[in-house]
């Protein structure tokens, strides 16, 4: 969760700077943390080509602890805006979240207040995840005035910039891949900070865990609907494609042998509702899990640490054989999901393009390693949440600081 210490913008007179570029800004693992977040949990977008991830939507979708890889990152693009435009006023967050850009997405010239609705915005913030040129093509940022004119997104650097229309600016058609950002919106009126909205959502989710039980921390499918990413006349569910790019595919939770039980579904996407099983080319790992959310936040886990995880492999086994295998071929049949596999491969086929060494055994320490990174993120936002309520904002509370009180301390 460790942000790289970039030091911040030189304090500028108002006017003097109409916008900053700062790199290195994120560290790597934490763009890469973010990445994991937004490719378990995006939805298919509020734009056409377009998947996001808002934080209300993980704190509704039993997500609340992914929030906290969010927390510090937020306050220091805050710090850096505040010092950038020497902001001698309260500033509140207004929207945080992910945003996949993929083939066929652009943004024509606009200021980002250019609404009725959105007059609020005072500051905008873009983080760039990854790196135009070897993710995607496309997707330049473009300023109509001033300099630096044009941004090329590296992964780690942020641009900061106000939201009127002294910066506007536009964002080149992506023509291959997949450009993540993470975007924050930063206004001057307390009634649109986000942070009251997000707790009212937690304390009703959230709160009902207590202790920490394994069932806190499995996400819940919001409605299919949102899954459906449209494009062309075509589509596909995201939590299908996402697990298909990796090489998965969902099957039944269900033995063959016990065909009876089977449930016949009106909608087969229905099915990613209730418990699911994965799979990988003829085999069925043993795990069952909740439902396809679920499935497919373990695979994306599993991708974000596979380099990690077989290279611990190579060194304890000096790289001969697998151990143990927690698969079987006659387990739960593949589930009859309408699919499209060209599309799937179109949209977000790129990132896959870093090999992955795949042995089950790895895939199954991937799944007590998540085990325990959502719980200990749970763990933090149960002792965090009463903080957070009773200030009615979403702030770094450190361990050390003398008026927390965690359990055995
Ligand atoms: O992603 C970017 O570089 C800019 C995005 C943008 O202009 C917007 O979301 O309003
Ligand atoms: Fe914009």
């Amino acid at each position: 969760m460790s942000a790289a210490a970039a030091s911040p913008p030189p304090p500028a007179a108002a006017g003097e700077h109409l916008r900053f570029h700062l790199r290195g800004f994120l560290s790597p693992e934490t763009c890469k943390e973010l990445e994991f977040v937004h490719r378990s949990c995006g939805t298919a977008g509020y734009r056409p080509s377009v998947v996001s991830t808002s934080l209300p939507h993980l704190a509704a979708t039993g997500c609340g602890h992914l929030l906290l890889p969010f927390v510090p990152v937020r306050e220091r693009l805050r710090d850096a805006v505040e010092s950038a435009f020497s902001c001698h006023f309260d500033l509140f967050i207004e929207f945080t979240g992910l945003i996949s850009w993929c083939k066929g997405a652009s943004i024509g010239w606009h200021s980002d207040d250019n609404k009725p609705y959105l007059r609020q915005r005072a500051f905008t913030a873009v983080c760039y995840l990854n790196d135009h040129g070897k993710d995607y093509k496309g997707g330049i940022l473009q300023f109509q005035d001033g300099e630096p004119s044009f941004i090329t997104p590296v992964a780690g650097d942020v641009v900061i910039y106000t939201a009127d229309n002294s910066n506007t600016h536009c964002v080149d058609e992506v023509t291959e891949g997949e450009r993540l950002t993470l975007t924050l919106w930063f206004t001057r009126d307390s009634a649109y900070d986000e942070d009251p909205k997000l707790l009212s959502f937690l304390s009703q989710t959230s709160l009902n865990y207590e202790p920490v039980h394994q069932s806190s921390y499995i996400p819940l499918p919001a409605s299919d609907i949102m899954y459906w990413f449209a494009y062309d006349h075509s589509g596909f569910d995201v939590r299908c494609a996402r697990v298909h790019i990796l090489g998965f595919s969902f099957h039944s939770s269900i033995d063959e042998d016990n065909k009876s039980v089977a449930p016949a579904e009106d909608d087969p996407i229905e099915l990613l509702g209730k418990p699911v099983r994965l799979g990988r080319g003829d085999d069925v790992f043993d795990k069952v899990f909740a439902n396809g959310l679920h499935a497919l936040q373990v695979v994306q886990f599993y991708y974000w640490k596979a380099p990690e995880l077989s290279a611990k492999r190579k060194q304890t086994s000096g790289g001969s054989g697998t151990v143990c295998c927690p698969v079987s071929q006659s387990r739960g049949t593949k589930l009859p999901l309408p699919c499209n596999h060209g599309l799937e491969q179109t949209i977000f086929g790129s990132h896959k393009n870093v090999e992955i060494d795949f042995e089950w055994s790895d895939f199954e320490l991937a799944v007590s390693m998540w085990e325990n990174y959502s719980e200990e993120l749970q763990r933090k936002l149960l002792t965090f949440l009463p903080y957070w309520l009773s200030s009615e904002a979403i702030f770094i509370v450190s361990s050390c600081s003398p008026q927390v009180r965690t359990e055995g301390n």
